[in-house]
């Protein structure tokens, strides 16, 4: 571990207590209304997140793990049902409202890195930490998923793994207190996406961040706390691991 992150590591300890839910959906539902068709896309759906905890999210294509990441990130509303932010109900905010959510507490990372192509990785970073109330210094977000010696390249000159890294350093700059990745390996070779997945895992490990990762595949179960898996919109199994694998452990 680095120096920079070694001064944070008592206050930042992963094996406490998961006890307190970060966030807490309860029975929510969405339904999109397309002309005459209606496609209810969550169905009833109770999901919690713990502190410091890793939950990876299974499910065929069309189950509703977006959908519910995007309600419980406030980037979409549910139909019906509630969300909490630790103690506060915010499934009834105002636009605005949802909008400081995010800005304050929630990091995204999605499929594809969304990285402002004239800015460098640091540059790209800094956006973030220049704006946020709390963040850590853009060098040690990109040293946190190993990418500090490329803090001067453009992502034109980093590869598709590199830049989902420095995506994800730029998620967790704010220090969010949850991190919501939607199939963050899913346009990245297995290889490539181990080194993501690590990535996430180190932030999830030194930061201590609530952390959700959508994935298709049901290997990457292996490195999460709680597996839940969606089937037509409600949640058909949650497992929980004893121990959990580290990313390079996994098979697919
Ligand atoms: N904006 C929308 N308008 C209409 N239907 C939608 C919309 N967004 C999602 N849906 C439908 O809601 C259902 C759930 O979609 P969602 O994207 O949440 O699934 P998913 O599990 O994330 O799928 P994938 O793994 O393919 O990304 C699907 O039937 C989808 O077609």
């Amino acid at each position: 571990m680095s120096e920079i992150l070694s001064t944070k590591e008592e206050t930042r300890d992963s094996s406490s207590t998961q006890s307190k839910p970060v966030l807490h959906a309860h029975n929510l539902t969405k339904v999109y209304k397309t002309g005459e068709v209606e496609v209810k896309a969550l169905d009833g759906v109770d999901f919690q997140v713990f502190e410091h905890e890793m939950v990876v999210l299974l499910g065929e294509s069309g189950s509703g793990k977006s959908t519910l990441l995007n309600i419980l990130g406030g980037l979409d509303v549910a139909t019906s049902g509630e969300v909490y932010f630790k103690d506060r109900l915010i499934s009834s905010d105002s636009k605005g409202l949802l909008t400081s959510f995010r800005r304050e507490h929630v990091g995204f990372v999605f499929q594809f890195y969304n990285l402002i192509p004239s800015l460098t990785a640091l540059e790209n970073v800094a956006l973030v930490t220049e704006i946020a109330k709390n963040p850590i210094k853009p060098e040690e977000a990109l040293d946190l998923v190993g990418l500090l010696p490329r803090k001067d390249h453009f992502p034109g000159q980093l590869s598709g793994g590199e830049q989902q890294r420095v995506a994800i350093a730029r998620a967790i700059a704010k220090q969010p207190e949850i991190l919501l990745c939607d199939e963050p390996t899913g346009a990245l070779d297995h290889q490539t996406g181990i080194l993501v997945l690590e990535a996430i895992e180190q932030v999830n490990r030194e930061l201590g961040t609530a952390t959700v990762v959508i994935t298709h595949n049901t290997s990457v179960g292996g490195i999460a706390d709680r597996v839940v898996t969606l089937r037509d919109g409600k949640v058909s199994d949650i497992q929980s691991n004893s121990n959990r694998l580290s990313p390079s452990e996994l098979k697919w």
